[in-house]
C-alpha cells in the first residue's frame, strides 16, 4: 500500500530573537527570511514551504511575541497570535543560551490557549551551550506547557534540523499539495527585496534607529539587454535626526548598506542589481496603524 501524501501548517512562535527565522532558512535550505540579533526583526507574517516526495510542510513565521509598547508591537503580537489559529502544529521555540524567563512564559501562555493543534517544544541554538545546559533548558521549558514532541537543535550547524522536520511531519494530516513544488515562500517579490534591505540596516545601526525604519521597494524593472534589475526603494524613518544617522557622513553609511543589500539581492535574483535608496521622514509612523499596514507589516500583508 502506498503512503498517503501529508500536508499542513506549522506556526513558529517564540520571544524575540528565539531563532524562528533562522530555523526556517535552515529547513528550506536557503534564505527566505531575514535575521539579525535585533529583537523583532520579523514584521511580516509569511509562509515558507518545504515539499518532499511524501509531504508538504508550510511554516508560518511570526514576529517575536512580547508585551507590546507601541502600536507596531501590538500589531505584531496580534499577528503572531492569529497565526496560531487553524494550524496543525505550533512550535514553541526557546533559546538554549538564555535563561527561560518571563518572556518565554508570556509566549507559552498564548500557546496554551491554542486548541486543536499539536504542540512541539523546540530548544534552539544548541551549538552555543553544553549538552547539560541544553537539557536543563529543555526541563525548564517543559513545565510551561503540554508538548506532543520535544526537539533540541541548532540552525547554525544543522544539528537535528531534520529531527524538527520529522517531528512536525508526524503530525501533519493527509492532504493535498497546497503550493507548487518549486515555491519556497509566499512573500511577494517586492516584499522580499524590501526585507533584504531592512536586514542590512538592522545589522548596521544600533539602538533605536533600526526599529524606526520601514522599507518599501517602490519600483523594480528588469533590463533584459543588461541582464540587470533596477530597484528603487524608500527607507522611512521617524525623525530628521534619524535620517542623518542612516545616511551617515558623506553618505558613507547608506552606501555600505546598499553594497551589502545588493550582494544579497544579486544572489537571490541571479543577475546584476542597480539599487537606488532614498531616505524619507514619516513622523511617528510606528504609532499609526494605517501606516504600519501600508508598509505591509503585521496583519497588513
Ligand atoms: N549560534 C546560533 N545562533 C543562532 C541560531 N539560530 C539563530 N541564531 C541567531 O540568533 C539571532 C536571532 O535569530 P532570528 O532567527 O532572527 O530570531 P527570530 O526569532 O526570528 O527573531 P524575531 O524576528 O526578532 O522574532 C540571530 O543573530 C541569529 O543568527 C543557532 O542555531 N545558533
Amino acid at each position: 500500500m502506498t503512503e498517503e501524501f501529508r500536508s499542513g501548517f506549522v506556526t513558529l512562535v517564540g520571544r524575540p530573537n528565539a531563532g524562528k527565522s533562522t530555523l526556517i532558512n535552515a529547513v528550506v535550505g536557503h534564505k527566505v527570511a531575514i535575521t539579525s540579533n535585533t529583537a523583532q526583526t520579523t514584521r511580516h507574517r509569511f509562509r515558507a514551504i518545504v515539499t518532499r516526495e511524501d509531504m508538504q510542510m508550510i511554516m508560518v513565521d511570526t514576529p517575536g511575541m512580547h508585551k507590546p509598547h507601541d502600536a507596531l508591537g501590538e500589531e505584531l503580537n496580534t499577528s503572531a497570535i492569529k497565526a496560531m489559529e487553524d494550524v496543525d502544529v505550533v512550535a514553541f521555540l526557546v533559546d538554549a543560551s538564555k535563561p527561560v524567563g518571563t518572556g518565554d512564559e508570556w509566549v507559552a501562555r498564548q500557546v496554551r490557549e491554542v486548541r486543536g493543534a499539536r504542540k512541539i517544544l523546540v530548544i534552539t541554538k544548541a551549538d552555543l551551550v553544553s549538552k547539560e545546559t541544553a537539557i536543563q533548558q529543555l526541563e525548564a521549558a517543559r513545565v510551561l506547557g503540554t508538548w506532543d514532541d520535544e526537539v533540541v537543535l541548532s540552525s547554525k550547524n544543522g544539528f537535528n534540523v531534520e529531527g524538527f522536520v520529522q517531528a512536525v511531519a508526524k503530525w501533519l494530516p493527509e492532504g493535498p499539495k497546497w503550493f507548487p513544488e518549486d515555491m519556497d515562500t509566499d512573500q511577494p517579490f517586492e516584499v522580499l527585496v524590501a526585507e533584504f534591505i531592512r536586514e542590512k540596516i538592522l545589522r548596521s545601526y544600533r539602538d533605536e534607529v533600526p526599529h524606526s525604519i520601514g522599507v518599501v521597494a517602490d519600483q523594480m524593472t528588469y533590463d533584459r539587454k543588461k541582464d540587470m534589475y533596477r530597484i528603487f526603494a524608500n527607507v522611512y524613518v521617524e525623525r530628521d535626526s534619524q535620517k542623518g544617522i542612516i545616511i551617515g557622513k558623506g553618505g558613507e553609511a547608506i552606501k555600505k548598506v546598499g553594497i551589502e543589500a545588493r550582494r544579497d539581492l544579486e544572489q537571490m535574483l541571479g543577475c546584476k542589481v542597480f539599487l537606488d535608496m532614498q531616505v524619507k521622514v514619516k513622523k511617528n509612523w510606528r504609532r499609526d496603524l494605517n501606516q504600519i499596514r501600508r508598509f505591509g507589516y503585521g496583519e497588513g500583508m
